[in-house]
C-alpha cells in the first residue's frame, strides 16, 4: 500500500506530510479490491503528486456492510449522543492542531492559495464539524399522546452514501459528516477523483479521535462506478450529492430505480449580483470581485452575473476592472496570490471553451479572457460585457473566473433578468436603501440572498437551492432532517379491544 510523504518548503508554508493513500473501510486503510490506483495532479504545475487506491463498486459493499455493523453495535443507537458530541469535538480539535498541514494539502491538490485554504476552507470545515458536536445530544423526537395511546417519535436512518466534489474538499466533507455523524448514521464518502487528499488524510484523525470501525468510511473512486454504485445501492438508505445538476439528475435516477433512498443534492448556480445606483459603489466593487473571482470562481454560489444600474455603470465597470487588474493570478503557496491554477485540465479547458463561445456569440471580452503563464492551469480573471440575455456565458455554470457585467434600468427589468436561469442557489443585492434591498431579496428565486455581501457562509446557516440548484438544505438544524427519519412508536395505555 503507498504512503505519501511530502515535504513542504514554500514563502506560505513549512513542514511535512505523511500519510497512507489506502481506502478507509471499517477504520483500517486498505487497498482497493481491483489493487488500481488513481493519479493525483497537482494543477500549479500539470504533474502528478501521489497515487491513492483506486475503490471498486465491491468495495462499496464493504464498507456497507462495515457501516451497518457499526450502526447496530457500536454506533447509531447504541452510542448516547453526548458520547457522539464527544468525538465531534475531538475531531475537531485534531483538525485545528493538523490544521496547516490540512491547508497545505487543499493548496497542493486543489490549487486553491494556502491562505484561502486556512482562513476559509479548513477554518469552516474545523466550525462545522464543532457546531455538529453540539447538535449530537440534542437529537431527539417528540411525544405526543391522545389520551389513550402514547406516541414516540424519534430518529433513524441508517447509513448514509455521500458524494462529494472538488472545489471545496475538506469543508464539503466536513457538511456532510457534521450532520451524519451528530444524528449517529454511519456513513461511506466518495471524495472527488480530482481532490481526495484532505479526505483520506482525515480518515487518520478519525481514527485518532476515536470513532468506531465502519462509522466512517472513505472510497476514493470514480463518479461512474463508486459514485453510481452508492447511489444505486440497495442498502444505503440515504445518499447526499454536492455537484452538478448534470449528475444529481443521475443520482436521482439512481435512487429511484433502486431502494427509493432518500436525496438530497446541492447543484450548480448562475447567481445574478445587483447592484442598484444606491449602492456604495467602493464597497459593491470589492464584493463583486469576492463573488466571482472567489475560490476562482469555482463556487455553486459564485455572483457570476453582475447586473448594474445604468446610472452607476461606468463608474462600476471601471473600478471593478481595476480591482480585477490588482489580483495576483500565481502559484497557491505564495503570500500574495489570490487565485491560484483552476483545478484540472478538464476544467481548465471547460471554461476556456465557454471564454469562446462567449466571443463567438458576440460578447466584447473586456479583460482577460487568456490562459496565464505556459505550465499548469491558470487562467486569467475574465470580464465580459455586451452581452445578450441568451448567450451561453449568461445562462450557464461556467464554473470559473469569468464575469459577465450587464447593464439594466429599473427595478422589475433587473428581478425578470435575474430570475430567467434555471437556476435558484443564491443572489445578492446592493443598495442602501434597506426597504429597496428587501424587496428584491424577497422577490429573487433563490435559496440564499445576501444583501450588501456576498458569498457568506456559516455552519449555522442553511444553504441550499430553489430550482434545478438542488433539493434540500445543508448546514444549521436543517441539515440534520437530512439524517433522520421519524418513527412513530404508539404504546397502549390500558384500551382494551
Ligand atoms: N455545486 C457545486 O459545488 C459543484 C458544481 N460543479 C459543477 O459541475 C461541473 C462539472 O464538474 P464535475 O467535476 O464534472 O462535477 P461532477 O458532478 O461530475 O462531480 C461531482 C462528484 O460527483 C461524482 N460523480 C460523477 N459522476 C457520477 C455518477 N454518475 N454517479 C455518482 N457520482 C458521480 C464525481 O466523482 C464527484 O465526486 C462544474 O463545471 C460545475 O459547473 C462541480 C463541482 C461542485
Ligand atoms: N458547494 C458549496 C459552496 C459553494 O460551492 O459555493
Amino acid at each position: 500500500m503507498t504512503t505519501f510523504t511530502h515535504e513542504f518548503s514554500t514563502p506560505a508554508y513549512k513542514g511535512r506530510t505523511s500519510f497512507n493513500t489506502g481506502l478507509f473501510i471499517n477504520g483500517k486503510f486498505v487497498e482497493g479490491s481491483d489493487k488500481t490506483t488513481i493519479d493525483v495532479i497537482n494543477p500549479t504545475t500539470g504533474k502528478t503528486i501521489t497515487k491513492i487506491a483506486e475503490a471498486t463498486p465491491k468495495d462499496v459493499d464493504l464498507a456497507v456492510e462495515a457501516a451497518h455493523k457499526a450502526f447496530e453495535t457500536t454506533w447509531g443507537l447504541n452510542m448516547g449522543g453526548s458520547d457522539r458530541s464527544r468525538l465531534l469535538a475531538k475531531l475537531a480539535r485534531l483538525m485545528e492542531e493538523n490544521q496547516d498541514e490540512l491547508a497545505a494539502l487543499e493548496a497542493l491538490d486543489n490549487g486553491k492559495t494556502f491562505s484561502w485554504a486556512k482562513n476559509v476552507d479548513t477554518t469552516f470545515a474545523i466550525d462545522t464539524i464543532r457546531y455538529y458536536a453540539g447538535w449530537a445530544d440534542k437529537i431527539h423526537g417528540q411525544v405526543q399522546g391522545d389520551g389513550r395511546e402514547e406516541a414516540f417519535i424519534y430518529p433513524s436512518l441508517n447509513p448514509s452514501g455521500q458524494i462529494i466534489p472538488w472545489n471545496f474538499p475538506l469543508l464539503m466533507m466536513a457538511w456532510k459528516l457534521g450532520p451524519a455523524l451528530a444524528t449517529g448514521n454511519c456513513v461511506i464518502l466518495k471524495p472527488s477523483e480530482f481532490t481526495p487528499l484532505t479526505a483520506i488524510r482525515l480518515c487518520a484523525l478519525v481514527s485518532e479521535a476515536g470513532f468506531p470501525p465502519g462509522v466512517v468510511n472513505v472510497l476514493s473512486g470514480y463518479g461512474h462506478t463508486v459514485g453510481a454504485a452508492i447511489a444505486s445501492h440497495m442498502k444505503i438508505e440515504k445518499v447526499a450529492f454536492t455537484g452538478s445538476t448534470l449528475v444529481g439528475r443521475k443520482i436521482m435516477e439512481a435512487a429511484a430505480k433502486s431502494n427509493l433512498k432518500d436525496v438530497t443534492l446541492e447543484l450548480g448556480g448562475k447567481s445574478p449580483n445587483i447592484i442598484f445606483d444606491d449602492a456604495d459603489v467602493d464597497q459593491a466593487v470589492n464584493w463583486a470581485v469576492h463573488g466571482i473571482y472567489w475560490n476562482h470562481g469555482q463556487a455553486c454560489c459564485a455572483g457570476s452575473r453582475i447586473f448594474v444600474q445604468a446610472g452607476i455603470y461606468d463608474e462600476f465597470l471601471t473600478k471593478f476592472t481595476e480591482k480585477t487588474k490588482s489580483l495576483k493570478v500565481g502559484d497557491p503557496f505564495e503570500t500574495d496570490s489570490y487565485q491560484g491554477p483552476q483545478v484540472s485540465k478538464i476544467q481548465y479547458d471547460r471554461i476556456m471553451d465557454y471564454i469562446e463561445s462567449g466571443k463567438s456569440e458576440g460578447a466584447t471580452v473586456h479583460l482577460g479572457g487568456d490562459r496565464k503563464g505556459e505550465e499548469g492551469y491558470f487562467i486569467n480573471p475574465t470580464i465580459f460585457t455586451d452581452t445578450k440575455p441568451q448567450m451561453k456565458i449568461v445562462q450557464e455554470e461556467i464554473f470559473g473566473p469569468v464575469g459577465v457585467v450587464i447593464k439594466f434600468e429599473d427595478d422589475e427589468d433587473v428581478i425578470r433578468q435575474a430570475n430567467d436561469t434555471v437556476y435558484g442557489l443564491a443572489a445578492a443585492v446592493f443598495s442602501q436603501n434597506i426597504n429597496r434591498a428587501l424587496g428584491a431579496a424577497h422577490r429573487l428565486k433563490a435559496g440564499t440572498a445576501w444583501v450588501n455581501c456576498v458569498n457568506q457562509l456559516h455552519a449555522n446557516v442553511p444553504f441550499g437551492g430553489f430550482k434545478q440548484s438542488g433539493i434540500g438544505r445543508e448546514l444549521g438544524e436543517y441539515a440534520l432532517k437530512n439524517y433522520t427519519a421519524v418513527k412513530s412508536v404508539q404504546v397502549n395505555l390500558g384500551h382494551r379491544m
